[in-house]
């Protein structure tokens, strides 16, 4: 028998407004010697857009493959809505956690519509004999989700294009897509990996609206990304991963005033920025230096 679990105009598992989604605790990821994320706690409540941020290898893809069960942590849980996850990333997609990734990972010589088609496999139930007799309740099926796939092209803006190759489609429109694949498995969290990796300022600008849209849909986000004016327009709240640790945690504005991420952005160590003391030696100096180079002599005939 085939069915679609697609509760039309719902999004299925969408949680009560508040409720916490997602709730890593104690998450920590070795690799041989090198600890990539450690003791990282993080929760995502519906209704808010979270922002991963840090500097280029802090660990946050890792910390990604952590939550959706390509990574089995070294030690710590990931709950989703309560319960502790599989550690298997198709069963993860299944609970309702779904994600992008850095670099784009469509099937390039299927078209549009089959992407988000394949996207939504966990959500069907087909079974042997029924795709193969291709009887009645396997076509309606099938009918089902090419109408709920055409509804997510429509979101994305993209209904138009659903018989062309994906890899004829432009580098913006291949990442909105892989966000349409992604949104076909009806999750209840979607994690973005780097969404605008590439994109130039219009289109970053179009993924801005479009994650807004897809968080008023009730589906929860979590989003790594370099762009800081995207993450800081966009987020309700920022976490900061620098090598492996989560040092701040707070609204665009907290995260934004926080002396130590910028110390991290700037690649200097926290306790090597210069204190109160340090700045009042310098200006000294340089006022010392002033008044030496005005009490050369000849010096008042320059003037
Ligand atoms: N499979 C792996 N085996 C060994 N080391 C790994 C593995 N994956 C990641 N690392 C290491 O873990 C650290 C964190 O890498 P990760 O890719 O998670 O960082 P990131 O914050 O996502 O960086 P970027 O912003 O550059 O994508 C790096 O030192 C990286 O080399």
């Amino acid at each position: 028998m085939t069915t679609d679990t697609t509760t039309k105009g719902a999004t299925p598992g969408a949680p009560a407004p508040g409720e916490t989604v997602l709730d890593a605790r104690g998450v920590t990821m070795r690799f041989g010697g090198l600890t990539a994320v450690r003791n990282v706690n993080l929760t995502v409540n519906s209704g808010e857009i979270v922002g991963l941020i840090g500097p280029n290898g802090a660990g946050k893809t890792t910390f990604f493959n952590c939550l959706t069960g390509l990574y089995i942590p070294t030690e710590g849980e990931v709950r989703y809505k309560g319960n502790i996850l599989p550690p298997k990333s198709f069963k993860v997609t299944a609970a309702g956690i779904a994600r992008t990734f850095q670099n784009i990972r469509l099937f390039s010589n299927m078209t549009v519509l089959e992407n988000v088609l394949v996207g939504r496999h966990t959500r069907t139930k087909e079974g042997l004999w029924s795709a193969l007799l291709r009887g009645p309740g396997f076509h309606k099926a099938e009918a089902a989700s090419r109408e709920r796939a055409m509804e997510l092209l429509e979101f994305i803006g993209l209904a138009g294009k659903a018989e062309h190759l994906a890899r004829n489609l432009p580098y913006g429109e291949q990442r909105k897509l892989e966000i349409a694949r992604a949104l076909a498995s009806e999750p209840g969290l979607l994690l973005l990996d780097e969404p605008t990796a590439g994109m130039n300022p219009q289109e970053t600008r179009a993924t801005e609206e479009l994650v807004f849209a897809i968080r008023d849909k009730g589906i929860a986000v979590l989003v790594i990304e370099h762009d800081m004016r995207f993450i800081f327009n966009l987020c309700d709240r920022v976490a900061v991963l620098v090598q492996g640790e989560k040092l701040v945690e707070g609204d665009s504005e907290t995260v934004q005033g926080d002396e130590r991420v910028i110390a991290a952005y700037l690649g200097e160590p926290f306790e090597d920025a210069p204190g109160d003391e340090e700045v009042a030696e310098v200006e000294a100096a340089e006022a010392q230096a002033a008044a030496q180079a005005d009490a050369v002599p000849g010096k008042e005939n320059d003037r």
